[in-house]
């Protein structure tokens, strides 16, 4: 099958992309300013802002399916800059969705626990919204502006995405590997609850979603809720860091610009029953991703 990943140099998009490749599928990966991630397939430099270079871009490319995990993902950077943000985040996925309903492509758009307000998670795929800051709100009208031109489209929400090598933006697994390391401390929200995401595992339900042209909203994310803490410690006993070097500290004294859901995580119930592709524990994810980070280092 023919496809076309946006955010190829992202984290989840690189994967994605790898993973199409691996699968024997026709690849585009598209993305802003040059190639930064290795592979065979086809790269196209696109700025998604840009509404006739994207349908320049998919029309040329003439996917059977597109994966569009591109996105402004810095949280704070969101708040700051509502204009950008919501170029990035509604506007791109409306140029993208547009170019997909012109080509009768399928659409996997993907999406974020974040648009739910972490009163009452974890949440399933019937759970309403609640949106809480502007990358949030701006997330939430992306998969709205998806299914307004792709009604049979997949909405795919995942969480605190993290993976070895990092592409894209510093990810909190990669970002604590690196603090570890160097043997810095750091000061780890306790009171927020997520499903933290194996990227691998993520792509891998992504490329599912698109190879099976399923729709409807899906959990793509790892199996276990867990708090950042637990997490940071988690990791830690698996790579031989020193989890003394872990600061507990609550969301509210971080005095980060945007707010961010507390009780969030995603039930996973439906991926379980339906997807062949199964989501990852916390413990077969963390194995997986200091696995790749050994691999890395050559150990
Ligand atoms: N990472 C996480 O923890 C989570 C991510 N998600 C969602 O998953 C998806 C993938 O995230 P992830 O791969 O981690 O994010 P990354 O930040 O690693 O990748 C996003 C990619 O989108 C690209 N991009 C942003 N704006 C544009 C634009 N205007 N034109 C073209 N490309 C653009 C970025 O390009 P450039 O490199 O040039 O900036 C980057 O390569 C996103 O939709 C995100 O909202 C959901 C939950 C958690
Ligand atoms: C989680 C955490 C982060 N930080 C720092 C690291 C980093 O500089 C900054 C933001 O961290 P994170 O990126 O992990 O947190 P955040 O930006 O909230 O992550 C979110 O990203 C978007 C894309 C999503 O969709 C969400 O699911 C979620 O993954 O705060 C801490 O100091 N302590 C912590 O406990």
């Amino acid at each position: 099958m023919r496809f076309l990943v946006t955010g190829s140099n992202g984290l989840v998009g690189s994967r994605v992309c790898a993973l199409l490749e691996k699968g024997g599928h026709e690849v585009v990966g598209l993305g802003r300013g040059p190639r930064r991630t290795e592979g065979a397939y086809r790269y196209v430099e696109c700025d998604l802002t840009r509404d006739t270079d994207v349908a320049a871009a998919l029309e040329a490319a003439a996917p059977e399916v597109i994966i569009h995990p591109a996105s402004m993902t810095e949280v704070d950077a969101c708040e700051r800059d509502p204009e950008q943000a919501y170029a990035a985040n509604v506007a791109a996925v409306a140029a993208v969705g547009r170019g997909a309903r012109k080509l009768g492509a399928h659409l996997v758009h993907v999406s974020t626990d974040y648009v739910f307000d972490g009163d009452h998670g974890p949440y399933d795929e019937q759970a309403l919204p609640n949106p809480r800051g502007v990358y949030a709100l701006t997330k939430h009208m992306g998969e709205q502006a998806a299914r307004t031109f792709v009604p049979g489209c997949a909405i795919a929400r995942t969480a605190v995405v993290y993976g070895w090598p990092a592409a894209g933006r510093p990810n909190f697994g990669a970002w604590l590997v690196g603090a570890f390391e160097k043997g810095q401390q750091v000061r780890l929200f306790e009171d927020q609850f997520v499903s933290a995401s194996f990227a691998d595992s993520v792509a891998a339900m992504l490329v599912e979603l698109g190879e099976r042209k399923l729709g409807g909203i899906w959990n793509t994310c790892g199996a276990d809720v867990v708090d950042r803490v637990s997490f940071g410690r988690s990791l830690c006993e698996v790579f031989g860091f020193d989890p003394g070097l872990i600061t507990p500290t609550r969301l509210v004294d971080m005095k980060l610009a945007s707010p961010r859901p507390l009780r969030s995580g995603l039930k996973v119930d439906k991926v379980r029953s339906q997807l062949r592709t199964q989501p990852l524990s916390l413990s077969e994810s963390l194995a997986r991703f200091h696995a790749a980070w050994m691999a890395q280092r050559g150990a």
